[in-house]
């Protein structure tokens, strides 16, 4: 079709040629038909988007008319209000009719996601050296991570020291060996006592000092070994779908000194990855995007590489292969090297100058993501099933849409994914669709939602950290929120959770698809972890996500302990989550009132995080990090943590717990905490003692202060404004 002039988009050069040299070659699409048609989809597409983030706002007008016209006071009834406010939703249109039961009819979808439970892992996609780490994820060393974390009391003879502590080492051993007697018990005896291994016909044998052997309870859990049958150097068990690798190796650093000459176990980790270009990347303009997409077009041909120096050495990091191993039958088994590969696009909000109007408009940017990383994800299936590093072995690309409001947002996004297939000639439903069930107005049309997606949803997550901020948005103008551990007790969440799981299971994602749970978003406490996250599997949840390799490797134990297929037959049993408990806001009673301390600990907190992520995000570009909170615990925090901490406070003001004079006083004293924080960082710039002239600081204030203006609460409109005012002095 021919555009009239108007209607042209301006290209980025960087990107255009990126996309033409780097990208359009490895396709059958021809330069200039790809470049027409991706200005039409643009220019079919636009409108809706700004149409449907008009309605956002229509809609949280309208709520925040609806609050004004019904203040909380002391004779509150909730039963009463409830049924009110549950009218009002229906009428503005924000809850939708319930559609007649169905079940997902998504086809070629990966094992990993369809069929396993296992630890998914989230990664900045920018940042290559992490991002090459965690596809390679799927395989993790669990003397490692016991090593490596607090699961070992870091105290006394146990202590984690510089050099290799022999006493910590036998902890580890003792530990693993515990988990294999619990998991791949042996008929007799323990794998503590065993002095070697052996595999005899199609049985795997183990031998005791006394000369006496025995094989394993349930002798199918051995599926594969390499080496010799007499002196394995591999051997490979399966449990719950997931395996479990014993090393041996006599000369190795710890099988020189094990019993049975066991040098490592290694765990299969992270079945699926997710590479973030959403909340936890600073990318605000082509060069940052271009840069993403290219390590995105590094993990989807095979070739992304990195060298860095860590601990004075050279490291070298590339693609893991896949692993190949005898099978006790005698043939060839091979199991992926690699995490099967998801993408997170951003959502519908922001636009970017990778494409612009001929008025210097952006296009929307969640468009040009949907399309480029769908072009560059159709690298990987025209590979043969024998690359070495092919990501879905069923033909498909995985996109997960974060932020998502409502039913007809869903629609929008399969529309556009429809269209993108038409335009890369992709057979119908080649891209999957994950959906982050992390809005409220997704929450509650949840199964309308996977309606409009039946043909290629593969994920429901509870992104539960946006969905607090967006709790507190929402519901800004109804009253004071808890503060922000008392959020996370009130009956919402787990309404919110349970539901979730419900609905997915409802319709049908059972053996079809993932349901995801949310993040573990304290990377150093591992042993809290592990205490806390056996909850995810127990819940039904095939999938629930972990920040960092170590941390997927500590969670799939959870996935040896708990069948979670098995669990969900037991889920549908029960009393579904209810709607009104779903919308109970998290709201004090308005009789009830904090004590100066428990407010000033409150927006230490807050403030804390949110200067100490800012400043890294404004200055140094870095989308997400570690920030050790008031008792020097360290939190992941990323977008979405910002949008609730910023919103918190927000709330807060709106409400008078406390002063604009008293947050600002705050900010003050914890810049120069977080100042202190960063001493040596390389690149840092203090923002204390002229805050005034810091832009992370100017941005921080701007988050608290107008952060009951922001779209939804979001912050990236914010972040994206000071970050390039930032890259205009550097
Ligand atoms: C609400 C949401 O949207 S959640 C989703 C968004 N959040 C995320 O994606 C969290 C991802 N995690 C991370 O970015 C990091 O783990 C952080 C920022 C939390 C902590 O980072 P750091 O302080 O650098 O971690 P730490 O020093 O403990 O470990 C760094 C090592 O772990 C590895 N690592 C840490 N996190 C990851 C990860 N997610 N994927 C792969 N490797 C990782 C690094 O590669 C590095 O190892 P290397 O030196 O061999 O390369
Ligand atoms: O994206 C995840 C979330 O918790 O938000
Ligand atoms: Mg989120």
């Amino acid at each position: 079709m021919n555009l009239p002039q108007e209607k042209q988009c301006l290209i980025n050069p960087e990107f255009y040629q990126f996309i033409n040299n780097e990208v359009l070659p490895k396709t059958s699409l021809n330069n200039d038909n790809f470049w027409a048609d991706l200005n039409n989809l643009i220019n079919d597409f636009s409108h809706s988007n700004t149409v449907l983030l008009n309605t956002r706002q229509q809609m949280q007008n309208k709520i925040n008319q609806w609050h004004l016209e019904h203040p909380q006071s002391s004779d509150f009834s909730p039963q009463a209000s409830q049924a009110a406010y549950r009218e009002f939703l229906q009428s503005i249109g924000y809850l939708t009719p319930m559609v007649d039961d169905f079940t997902i009819e998504t086809e070629n979808v990966d094992p990993e996601i369809s069929t396993m439970a296992g630890p998914q892992l989230v990664v900045p996609v920018s940042n290559a050296r992490f991002a090459l780490n965690a596809a390679n994820a799927r395989w993790g060393s669990l003397y490692d991570a016991f090593y490596g974390t607090d699961i070992i009391d870091n105290s006394g003879e146990l202590s984690n020291t510089k050099a290799f502590n022999p006493q910590r080492g036998q902890a580890v051993i003792d530990n693993a060996k515990d988990f294999l007697d619990e998991q791949f018990p042996l008929n007799s005896g323990s794998h503590h006592d065993v002095t070697s291994y052996l595999v005899y016909y199609q049985h795997l044998l183990a031998f005791f000092a006394d000369g006496s052997e025995c094989g394993l309870k349930d002798p199918c859990q051995f599926v594969a070994f390499d080496g010799s049958k007499n002196s394995p150097t591999y051997l490979l068990l399966k449990n719950n779908g997931l395996h479990v690798g014993l090393h041996i190796d006599r000369t190795g650093k710890i099988g020189a000194t094990d019993n049975a000459g066991i040098d490592d176990i290694q765990m299969e980790s992270a079945l699926t990855t997710i590479m973030d270009f959403e909340d936890s990347v600073s990318t605000v303009d082509s060069n940052d995007k271009v840069e993403a997409y290219r390590n995105w077009l590094g993990l989807m041909r095979g070739d992304l590489e990195v060298t860095f120096t860590k601990d004075n050495q050279a490291v070298q990091r590339k693609l893991n292969y896949d692993r190949n191993f005898t099978a006790k039958s005698g043939g060839a088994y091979r199991v992926p090297g690699r995490s099967v590969l998801l993408v997170r696009n951003v959502g519908h909000l922001m636009g970017t100058d990778l494409i612009q109007d001929i008025d210097g408009n952006n296009a929307p940017e969640g468009i040009i993501d949907g399309v480029v990383t769908a072009l560059i994800g159709s690298l990987d299936l025209q590979k043969s099933e024998h690359d070495c590093f092919r990501n879905s072995r069923s033909g498909s690309i995985y996109i997960v849409k974060p932020k998502l409001h409502g039913p007809e947002e869903v629609r929008f996004t399969c529309d556009l994914f429809s269209r993108i297939e038409l335009m890369l000639n992709l057979p119908k439903d080649t891209l999957k669709l994950g959906i982050m069930d992390e809005e409220r107005r997704t929450t509650v049309n949840l199964k309308q939602c996977i309606y409009e997606a039946k043909s290629r949803v593969v994920f429901i997550n509870t992104g539960f950290l946006d969905r607090t901020g967006d709790e507190i948005h929402t519901s800004m103008l109804a009253g004071a929120f808890y503060p922000k551990s008392g959020i996370k007790n009130e009956p919402w969440i787990n309404a919110y959770e349970n539901n979730n799981v419900e609905i997915g299971l409802r319709c049908g994602f059972s053996g079809k698809a993932q349901i995801g749970k949310g993040m573990w978003a304290m990377p150093d406490e591992m042993k809290q972890m592990m205490k806390d996250k056996i909850a995810h599997p127990k819940s039904g949840a095939n999938t629930a996500w972990v920040p960092s390799p170590t941390a997927a490797t500590l969670h799939a134990l959870h996935y040896h302990r708990v069948n979670v297929f098995e669990q969900q037959n037991t889920i549908l049993t029960r009393t579904p989550a209810s709607l009104d408990s779903i919308l109970t806001m998290p709201i004090m009673p308005a009789d009830m009132t904090l004590t100066a301390e428990q407010i000033e600990t409150e927006l230490n907190n807050n403030v804390q995080g949110i200067l100490g992520y800012v400043v890294r995000w404004i200055e140094m570009g870095i989308g997400c990090s570690k920030v050790p909170d008031i008792n020097d615990i360290g939190l992941m925090e990323d977008r979405a943590t910002l949008r609730i901490s910023s919103q918190h406070i927000s709330n807060w003001l709106m409400h008078n717990v406390c002063t604009q004079q008293q947050v600002n006083q705050v900010m003050e004293r914890m810049a120069k905490v977080v100042d202190k924080q960063n001493e040596g960082v390389t690149g840092y710039q203090n923002m204390s003692p002229n805050t005034e002239k810091s832009l992370a600081f100017q941005a921080a204030k701007a988050l608290i202060l107008e952060g009951h203006k922001q779209p939804n609460g979001y912050t990236e409109p914010l972040l994206h404004e000071y970050r390039l005012l930032a890259k205009q002095q550097f």
